[in-house]
């Protein structure tokens, strides 16, 4: 097997730099030797890193919305109504569905139907046609961060223009933007992919330049246990700080049970803290990204509000240090700038109300913060030992054998044996474990749990109650109760 978990040595990816480049047009114009002077000259309150971490210091959780369009004077004008109308902390660049599959031709198709028709005909921004100077322009007119969100799996490309253009951060991973965005990508392949992207990172910040780095926490964002996703952020962020990655956020998704999803940030936290720190790096500042539910809204907006509100209370009670915002129109597609500000606005109140209080650290949230931690214990070290103690080879021999298992993704490589389902209160447990590596204690924990909701709603533990859960939310539950 090709992987290996070794930073990539320099003269070899300065070489493969080169070709890198050559693979669009606008390659050529990246020169990273002039890339670090720009980020250099970059402005304290642009720099991503520094916003993250004073949060961090200062128990802020700050405000983020997803958000990007074809055209850049379009692009620059949305981010700055979501900046000064929304009030976001922290502002994204989400890149199209072309640029996301390499296909730069059918983006530039996209450029010019959007300039024809005078509205965005892409799903996002188009980095890489545009190029380092045209990504410039977004990062001198926006007084704040600007963090690249997408679902690359080959981001070699992207990476390279947006950096040099002056991003500050770089969402993805060689897991999390393969499995749940791919069908048939090797992980071998994302994995090396994403090393080269983490060596970037490396190597800006050998030159003085701080770039953080945010695998996508999520995965498909329906009904993913916090076990899974903590392993996959873990994962990604062992295979970064190899490459020379200094800043990490690590990510999980709004499941919806309160407690749960409280429980899920605090154990991520430590759980990153005790990976990173065992593999003996005691110099990586790691901050954590709280999603508002990702999974089918609502679409009557009052009650997409709520959810949207839920999401900030859970984000805020949890001490993530960034909260990503959906918007109103989530069920119906790209949001107007003004619903988008909108739901960065319903966010903002939550936080600044929660902003002086916290929750009891009840039992229930130390039973769920255990469980998570033992889950999460039990996969990654199956992953090190399918591995013989590399955690890339052991990535791929764990997706081969269904100790890495990612509910409802699309990728060949993924097992797809695991089930979750809610139970009686809404947390996420596993219906069916596939191969994970649990104990019985585990098994039995969460076989408990869904019987107790069989037993409430006078039915048997099934996939049916997968089935309902799915669309629970957007018909106005949580629990996706019998009819
Ligand atoms: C990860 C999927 C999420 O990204 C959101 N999204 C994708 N593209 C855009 C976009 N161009 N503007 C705003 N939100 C977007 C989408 O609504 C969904 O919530």
């Amino acid at each position: 097997m090709q992987v290996k978990n070794k930073k990539i040595d320099k003269e070899l990816f300065l070489k493969e730099r080169q070709e890198v480049l050559k693979s669009w047009s606008t390659g050529k114009e990246v020169d990273i030797n002039e890339a670090v002077e720009f980020h250099k000259n970059m402005p304290e309150n642009k720099i991503m890193v520094n916003k993250l971490i004073d949060a961090k210091n200062n128990n802020k959780t700050l405000i983020q919305p997803r958000a990007g369009v074809a055209l850049v004077e379009a692009h620059i004008d949305l981010l700055k109504f979501l900046l000064e109308k929304g009030e976001a902390d922290l502002l994204p660049t989400t890149i199209d569905s072309y640029t996301r599959q390499n296909q730069y031709q059918e983006a530039e198709q996209g450029i010019k139907e959007s300039y024809e028709t005078r509205r965005s005909m892409l799903n996002g921004f188009p980095a890489v046609n545009y190029g380092v100077k045209e990504c410039r322009k977004i990062i001198e007119a926006i007084d704040a961060p600007v963090e690249v969100r997408h679902g690359t799996p080959d981001a070699r490309l992207l990476a390279e223009i947006t950096l040099a253009g002056g991003f500050t951060d770089f969402e993805g991973g060689a897991i999390s933007y393969n499995i749940p965005y791919a069908k048939k990508v090797s992980l071998e392949d994302t994995i090396q992919y994403w090393q080269y992207v983490d060596r970037l990172v490396g190597y800006y910040y050998e030159h003085g330049i701080k770039i953080n780095r945010e695998p996508f926490g999520p995965l498909t964002g329906t009904l993913v246990p916090p076990a899974i996703s903590h392993s996959v952020a873990i994962l990604e962020a062992l295979l970064a700080v190899k490459q020379g990655v200094k800043y990490v956020s690590l990510g999980y998704g709004q499941n919806g049970n309160l407690i749960q999803d409280i429980a899920a940030i605090q154990s991520l936290k430590e759980l990153a803290e005790k990976y990173i720190c065992d593999e003996g790096y005691d110099d990586i500042e790691i901050t954590t990204v709280f999603h508002q539910w990702m999974g089918g809204f609502p679409q009557d907006e009052a009650k997409a509000f709520a959810v949207i509100s839920w999401g900030a209370t859970a984000s805020a009670l949890s001490k993530a240090t960034k909260v990503i915002v959906k918007s109103p129109h989530e069920a119906l597609g790209i949001p107007t700038k003004e619903a988008n500000a909108s739901g960065l606005k319903t966010t903002r109140q939550i936080i600044n109300m929660l902003r002086d209080q916290s929750i009891e650290q009840t039992k229930n949230m130390d039973i769920e913060r255990e469980i998570i931690i033992e889950e999460t214990i039990a996969i990654l070290s199956k992953v090190k030992e399918l591995g013989d103690g590399d955690w890339a080879v052991g990535i791929v021999r764990a997706f081969e054998a269904g100790v890495l298992d990612i509910p409802f993704a699309p990728s060949q490589y993924n097992s797809g044996k695991i089930l979750p389902a809610r139970d009686n209160k809404g947390a996420v447990r596993f219906l069916n474990t596939g191969n994970l590596p649990f104990d019985n204690k585990i098994k039995d924990f969460h076989a408990d749990k869904l019987k107790e909701r069989g037993f409430y709603e006078e039915r048997d533990v099934s996939f049916q109650m997968v089935v309902d859960d799915i669309y629970a939310i957007s018909k106005g539950m949580l629990v996706g109760r019998p009819k």
